[in-house]
């Protein structure tokens, strides 16, 4: 599991060795630098005699560091410094008024060289407070900057506050204009020598991002990697932020983070691994038959929709539950049918509830609409949200309250407060409805650019466990967030939502006593399945286009090799 403190947390754990002395940048800078070096290396590899790659010289590359005003600046002044003794030509652009004093001397002392930034007009006059190096125009700066190896961005780190500011702002801007102009493609040439692009080492963070909320409050430069030190920062794994980070690596440093009882309760955010899924998947023993492992029951599709229903029994199928209920109107049920004989075509005791895909929304107010049920869903969605939130009264009685995927239409269909077993799993849009139908002024865009506050929004508002869907999918429950990244961008399909749907449901009927009892395991066994149906979209067909029901199909061979690696 990757597990990101809010800053905080992290100023928290650094106070006591920072009293005690310890060289918490130096280490850190070291890491830095090696990491740096080692990508350099990579990224020259050369093709040897026998036809294979192997890593080429750092010695002769270049380095340009960007340095701002604090000690993440410092930190990349004193790798810098390291840098240089590996051979490297490295420039730092000073891009602030102040910047840290014994890493610049650092930097100097190995052989680096320096600039400062001044505005294009030349400057305001006045001696240079750095010893009067050269001065640098933006243009200059990214001149140089493109032409490097690697561009080191120590501008900012957890000490940011809103958008970049002043002349690293306006460097940043023009640096993504003229690197967005060139296309990965340029990168390397049939030889493997030609690069125009230079490899971007964001240091801690990128700099500028929300590093708590995962927001982008201005431009920032992406990163190809971002060395981040103590622990991931949730800026890093939360969207939209999370985007500009590129391949991360943690540095550790020494800090105890959640070694403290009194301390913080726990990460601000999380992201499971394919080994922490395999761990808690359930696998049947010999005592086993198929109403102990778990029944879902699927209300999904309409005779206008019916794809929805036979997505989600086939992905359900496929995920491995005890059993498989489905409900709805007969023309749907026979394709669910036709399409997986294994569907029980049948109302009955569940375990878990699959509600909603498929089927359109209670147009706000109820009356008035065209087909105001439409198929008789929307009552078979509301018997089952009843019974599952624990009515007794209910025409299907599961003896208690049962876990529940809360998708689409049934979305509009939810009390004003749920159990934190109901798992809601709206994309942007529909969070959007929901969240303006409890008196928030959101908008789908709005949610796109600060999912998490959202999220939790909608969690505090309906007391749900909330996942919200995208390219990294969200989930808020009880004390816990997850961010999982594990689904190409391919999965982005008609359908695919409605897998998911499927995955959640058998994965809540397999822990049901344990999701209702504990309801901060929750989000955990919602994080998991978003796990499993990312890396059964990735398996599906690796690189290219996949469908729905392909992602299904994968299923089964993604859980069969977590649990063998577990
Ligand atoms: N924590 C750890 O364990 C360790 C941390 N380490 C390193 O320290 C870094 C944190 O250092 P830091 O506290 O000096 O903050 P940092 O982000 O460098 O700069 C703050 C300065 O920026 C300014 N500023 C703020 N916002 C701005 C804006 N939008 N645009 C322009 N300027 C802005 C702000 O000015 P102010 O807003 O206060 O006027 C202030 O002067 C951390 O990321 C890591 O790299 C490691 O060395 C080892 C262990
Ligand atoms: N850019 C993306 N990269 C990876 N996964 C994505 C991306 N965009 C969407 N997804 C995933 O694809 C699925 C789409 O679900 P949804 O929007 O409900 O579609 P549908 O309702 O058609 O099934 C979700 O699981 C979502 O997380
Ligand atoms: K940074």
């Amino acid at each position: 599991m990757i597990e990101a403190w809010s800053v905080a947390d992290v100023r928290a754990a650094e106070h006591p060795l920072l009293a005690a002395g310890d060289p918490l940048m130096e280490r850190a800078s070291f890491a830095l630098a090696t990491i740096v070096a080692r990508d350099v290396a990579r990224r020259r590899s050369v093709v040897g005699p026998d036809g294979g790659r192997r890593d080429g010289r750092v010695t002769g590359a270049r380095a340009v560091l960007l340095v701002g005003p604090g000690n993440n600046g410092g930190d990349t002044l004193f790798a810098g410094a390291h840098l240089v003794r590996r051979g490297m030509g490295v420039l730092a652009v000073l891009a602030s008024e102040h910047v840290h004093g014994g890493g610049l001397a650092a930097l100097r002392r190995a052989g680096g060289r320096v600039v400062e930034l001044v505005p294009e007009s030349g400057g305001e006059g006045g001696a240079s407070r750095w010893g009067d190096p050269d001065p640098a125009t933006v243009e200059d700066a990214v001149s140089r900057a493109v032409g490097a190896d690697v561009v080191l961005d120590g501008l900012l780190g957890i000490g940011a506050s809103g958008a970049l500011r002043g002349p690293a702002a306006v460097l940043v801007r023009r640096l993504v204009e003229v690197l967005g102009a060139r296309t990965d493609r340029d990168e390397r040439g049939g030889d493997g020598s030609v690069r125009s692009r230079p490899w971007v080492v964001a240091v801690d963070v990128p700099s500028g991002i929300g590093v708590d909320d995962g927001t982008l409050p201005g431009t920032v430069l992406r990163a190809d990697r971002t060395v981040t030190f103590g622990a991931a920062k949730p800026g890093l794994l939360v969207p939209p932020a999370a985007g500009a980070a590129g391949h991360g690596a943690v540095v550790e440093i020494g800090l105890a983070l959640g070694a403290d009882p009194a301390g913080p309760p726990g990460p601000a955010v999380r992201r499971l691994e394919a080994r922490d899924v395999g761990r808690l998947w359930t696998v049947p023993g010999p005592e086993d038959q198929k109403y102990t492992r778990g029944v879902l029951g699927v209300v999904a599709g309409t005779p206008t929709f019916p794809g929805a229903a036979v997505l989600v029994t086939s992905a359900a199928v496929r995920t491995g539950p005890g059993m498989v209920r489905y409900q709805g109107p007969d023309d749907v049920a026979r394709a669910v049918l036709a399409a997986r004989p294994e569907v029980v075509p049948a109302s009955g005791r569940v375990q878990a509830w699959a509600l909603g895909s498929g089927v359109p929304a209670a147009a706000a107010g109820g009356a008035g609409h065209d087909e105001p049920d439409p198929g008789g869903q929307h009552a078979r969605i509301r018997a089952a949200l009843a019974d599952a939130a624990g009515d007794p009264g209910g025409a299907t009685s599961s003896g208690g309250p049962v876990p529940t995927v809360v998708d689409a239409g049934a979305l509009s269909l939810l009390p004003d407060r749920c159990p934190p077993w109901f798992v809601l799993t709206p994309h942007a849009g529909e969070l959007a409805t929901l969240l303006q139908g409890r008196g928030e002024a959101v908008d789908r865009p709005g949610v796109e650019a600060e999912p998490l506050r959202w999220a939790r929004r909608a969690h505090e508002l309906t007391g749900a466990t909330v996942l919200l869907k995208g390219s990294v999918t969200l989930v808020v429950g009880p004390a816990r967030v997850y961010a999982q990244a594990d689904a190409p961008a391919w999965l982005a399909t008609a359908g695919a939502g409605d897998v998911l749907t499927g995955i959640l449901g058998v994965v809540l009927a397999g822990h049901a006593a344990r999701a209702v009892a504990e309801p901060g395991s929750v989000a955990e066994l919602a994080a998991a399945a978003a796990l499993v149906h990312g890396l059964a979209a990735e398996r599906a067909n690796p690189g290219g286009p996949i469908s729905a029901l392909d992602v299904a199909a994968a299923v089964p061979g993604v859980v069969c090799e977590l649990v063998a690696a577990r």
